[in-house]
């Protein structure tokens, strides 16, 4: 069954119903150098990531710009795992794993084919998203899935699924893509509070993601 990461939480009512929606991964949009209104402090995202209970998932995501600085936020939010954004190679991302103790998920675009054959078995999963020239997510765009399905079937690391996700379309992008898992962050929130999310979108993108049929060899004749 396919996982769904429910992102750019930004008060304890949004994780609390992201939690009650069924998310297996929650989000929180720390320490990026762009606009967003899901950027939250580090000191916040670590108290919110401390209300997330057991067996739920807290992702720092992050644009770091050294390892250093990616170290740091995983030090100062403490969560289960880090989703970086920017240039990494496998080397970055092994030295990351390392001093800061975490799993690391690796965003990067639809068309880094090669970047993500490098990364393979290195990084804990990959990400592939819509991302902005600052290698930035929270688009609101969506891809060319077929092609991210040709990716995920060459690859044996984790893929996970992001980019332009809604309730009403996670569930043809998890047939097509057939990912691990699924990531939303502006597709589940308010018309007229950006940032904060719509509770019974959380709901229904959760539902959706697992009503999809799925196609995976493992899933097949189960
Ligand atoms: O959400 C953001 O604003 C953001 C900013 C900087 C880096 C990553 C960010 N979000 C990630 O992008 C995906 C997809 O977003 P969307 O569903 O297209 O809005 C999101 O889930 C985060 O992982």
């Amino acid at each position: 069954m396919v996982r769904a990461k429910l992102c750019g939480l930004g008060t304890e009512a949004d994780v609390h119903a992201a939690v009650d929606a069924g998310a297996d991964a929650v989000g929180f949009v720390t320490d990026v150098d762009v606009d967003t209104p899901r950027e939250v402090a580090p000191e916040r995202a670590a108290t919110l990531a401390d209300a997330v209970p057991p067996f739920v998932t807290t992702v720092a995501v992050t644009i770091p710009d050294s390892v250093a600085a990616a170290v740091e936020v995983a030090d100062r939010v403490h969560p289960d795992a880090i989703q970086i954004h920017g240039e990494f190679g496998p080397e970055d991302v092994r030295v990351i794993r390392e001093r800061a103790g975490v799993d690391v998920i690796v965003a990067l675009g639809a068309d880094e084919t090669a970047r993500a054959s490098e990364l393979e078995g290195v990084a804990d999963a990959l990400l592939v998203d819509s991302l902005t020239d600052e290698d930035a997510g929270g688009t609101g765009e969506t891809h060319d899935w077929e092609r991210t399905r040709e990716l995920r079937e060459s690859l044996s690391t984790p893929l996970v699924l992001a980019g332009g996700l809604t309730p009403e379309n996670v569930r043809e992008a998890v047939e097509t893509v057939d990912p691990f898992a699924v990531d939303v962050a502006s597709g589940v929130e308010r018309d007229d509070e950006p940032g904060r999310k719509n509770h019974d979108a959380l709901a229904a993108f959760v539902r959706e993601a697992r009503a999809a049929v799925e196609t995976a060899p493992a899933a097949e004749g189960i």
